[in-house]
């Protein structure tokens, strides 16, 4: 192992810089639109389609009665009025399919968006999960993504809503020229509605989600921390935390209700006034014999349909909400995962290789151009006071942080330039507190390793006995296994031994060990992991006795590196390990 106090050849950064800019929340409600084409071009034809009967509808009415009014037999009357009878059943049933089509598609995006972003937040690991924090994620993956998923079948039925109006205008000319003009002398009042309802409503709908994602992360960080709640004896105080965006998300709730109110208002009043100039401009048409009796029925419907804005206001909001709650949700995407290479590692080795690694967090350096290199089956491990930047130093090694400066390196490639699949397979990790992830306790051991790997490694974990104790041993759920800290830290252990790759990161994983189990577990670890590197970040002496070599940090920078017995001379590395006896 080799070690330089002064900064290596320092390469750029081998960081996750995305290929393309992240997506906007337009970006992402374009892409699930694209990925819904088809049934938003099914559902735009069935609602064109229903505006169309909807137009026609006045005209079939108007023709009927100008019918049964000119002829002593009603003319073709009953010819018109099957028509329109016609005209009132393909409507329902349009309706009725758009209903379905509308919820369908909106259930598809939904799970689309959470398939999509889901897979990502997973990809992007540590990186998402320390920029959002849990509760605000999982509002926005679930809550976020069932408001943005409508949004395909809204801009569908919006574009045909607006069909509806436009048609009746056009449909008012066709009977007359000046009825649609006088209609359009109040269109601008109606577009000025429209617009401030839009902006007031994409407001209050991005305060209600801020408030909605700061409620979920506090109650999520209060479920994390209830037995902390219950010995303080603190869950009013802590309940009154919870909630206390409450208020907000009232406020900004009312808010919404008060401008869909106060559009919807609008609308009533100017509708009417529009449809009475319109229907009055008609009865003077008909006074002076421009107009039939039927023509004037059709204008006053078409006046109408004109003014429809009560569906354009809702389908308004509705696109509106779905727009700011895609626009939230395609936060997310800011975070870009890593970025992997091509290449494939030799088919033996194990070197590790840190050159003028430098970590900056929260504008602060916790990593200083650090260069270490563990050659092929020894053991390194990290040591320093509580912030030295330990567990920052390993996750790097394992690549689940890259660094600002600097490269890592395993068998000499950059660990950015690896396949993932040889990533994967080349780094084992465990941590202080591994999750269990999988269904049965064998599941999360394995996690993807072959199965007969499983015992071997609990057995060398010394997690097995423990495990074998219970009713349905490795078959057990994860969920029905109340672990203590120490049990659970075997299984993360086992994990990491089961992988069986070239490379295994121990983060703190053996703290929750009683002396004589980590004893035992370090000696299996030399056994059952042969050939394998080991960087372990250790908090006790006989951790760090077993290692070939000591990488002591201290303030993010390797104050010393060689031996544990020749460290153990120096009292400020004594005092690294307050309270426990000599070298070991
Ligand atoms: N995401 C982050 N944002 C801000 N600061 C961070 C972040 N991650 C780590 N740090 C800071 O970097 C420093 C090093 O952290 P690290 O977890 O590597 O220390 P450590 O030596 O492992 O400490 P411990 O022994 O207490 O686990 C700490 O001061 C920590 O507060």
């Amino acid at each position: 192992m080799t070690h330089s106090s002064t900064a290596g050849p320092s390469s750029p950064e081998g960081g996750p810089a995305p290929a393309a800019g992240p997506p906007g929340g337009d970006a992402l409600l374009r892409a699930a639109i694209r990925h819904s084409a088809a049934r938003c071009v099914a559902l735009c034809l069935l609602t064109t389609a229903g505006a169309g009967t909807a137009l026609l509808l006045p005209h079939a009415l108007g023709r009927a009665l100008d019918a049964l009014l000119t002829g002593p037999t009603g003319g073709d009357a009953h010819h018109w009025l099957l028509i329109s009878a016609a005209l009132v059943a393909v409507g329902t049933l349009l309706d009725a399919c758009e209903g379905v089509l509308t919820g369908t598609t909106a259930a598809r995006t939904t799970a689309w968006l959470r398939h999509r972003l889901v897979r990502h937040v997973l990809d992007t690991g540590p990186r998402a999960t320390t920029r959002f924090p849990a509760g605000d994620l999982v509002a926005r993956l679930v809550g976020g993504t069932a408001q943005a998923g409508p949004a395909p079948a809204t801009v569908a039925a919006l574009a045909a809503t607006l069909l509806t109006p436009l048609g009746a205008i056009v449909a008012l000319g066709l009977v007359d020229l000046r009825l649609a003009l006088v209609f359009l002398v109040g269109a601008p009042a109606l577009a000025w509605l429209l617009r401030t309802f839009a902006r007031a409503t994409s407001d209050c709908v991005s305060g209600y989600l801020r408030a909605q994602g700061d409620l979920a992360t506090r109650l999520t960080e209060a479920i994390g921390g209830a037995r902390t709640i219950a010995a303080a004896r603190t869950a009013d105080k802590e309940t009154a935390r919870v909630l206390a965006p409450l208020p907000e998300l009232s406020r900004q709730g009312l808010r919404m209700w008060r401008v869909q109110g106060r559009a919807s208002a609008g609308a009533v009043t100017l509708a009417p006034l529009l449809q009475i100039a319109v229907i009055a401009a008609a009865g003077l048409l008909l006074l002076h014999h421009s107009l039939t009796v039927g023509e004037l029925l059709a204008a006053s419907r078409y006046a109408v349909l004109a003014t429809g804005v009560g569906a354009l206001v809702g389908d308004l909001g509705a696109l509106v909400r779905t727009r700011a709650a895609g626009r939230r949700t395609a936060e997310l995407l800011d975070v870009p995962p890593p970025r992997y290479g091509d290449d494939e590692l030799p088919a033996y080795g194990g070197d590790l290789e840190l050159r003028g690694v430098t970590v900056r967090r929260a504008g602060r350096t916790v990593l200083d151009r650090v260069d270490l290199t563990v050659p092929a089956g020894r053991t390194l491990a990290v040591v320093g006071a509580s912030g030295a930047g330990k567990s920052t130093l390993a996750a790097l090694a394992g690549r689940l942080a890259d660094p600002d400066e600097g490269t890592v390196l395993l068998d000499g490639v950059p660990l950015p330039d690896l396949r993932r699949s040889a990533l994967r397979s080349a780094v084992g990790h465990a941590f202080e507190r591994p999750v269990l992830l999988g269904d049965t306790l064998a599941d999360t051991i394995a996690l993807g390793a072959p199965e007969d790997r499983v015992v071997p490694a609990a057995r060398a974990a010394r997690a097995d006995p423990f495990v074998r104790r219970l009713p349905d041993g490795y078959a057990t759920p994860c969920a029905d296994v109340p672990l203590s800290g120490g049990e659970l830290q075997r299984l993360g252990l086992a994990r990491a031994f089961a992988h069986g790759g070239r490379l295994l990161v121990l983060d703190d994983a053996l703290s929750s060990l009683d002396t004589v189990t980590e004893h035992e577990i370090a000696a299996a670890l030399l056994d059952h992991t042969p050939g394998a590197t080991r960087l372990i970040v250790a908090h006790r002496a006989t951790t760090a006795a077993r290692a070939d070599t000591v990488a002591w940090l201290e303030g993010g920078r390797v104050r010393a590196l060689g031996p544990h017995e020749r460290l153990w001379r120096d009292p400020a590395y004594r005092a690294v390990f307050a309270g426990e006896d000599g070298p070991a």
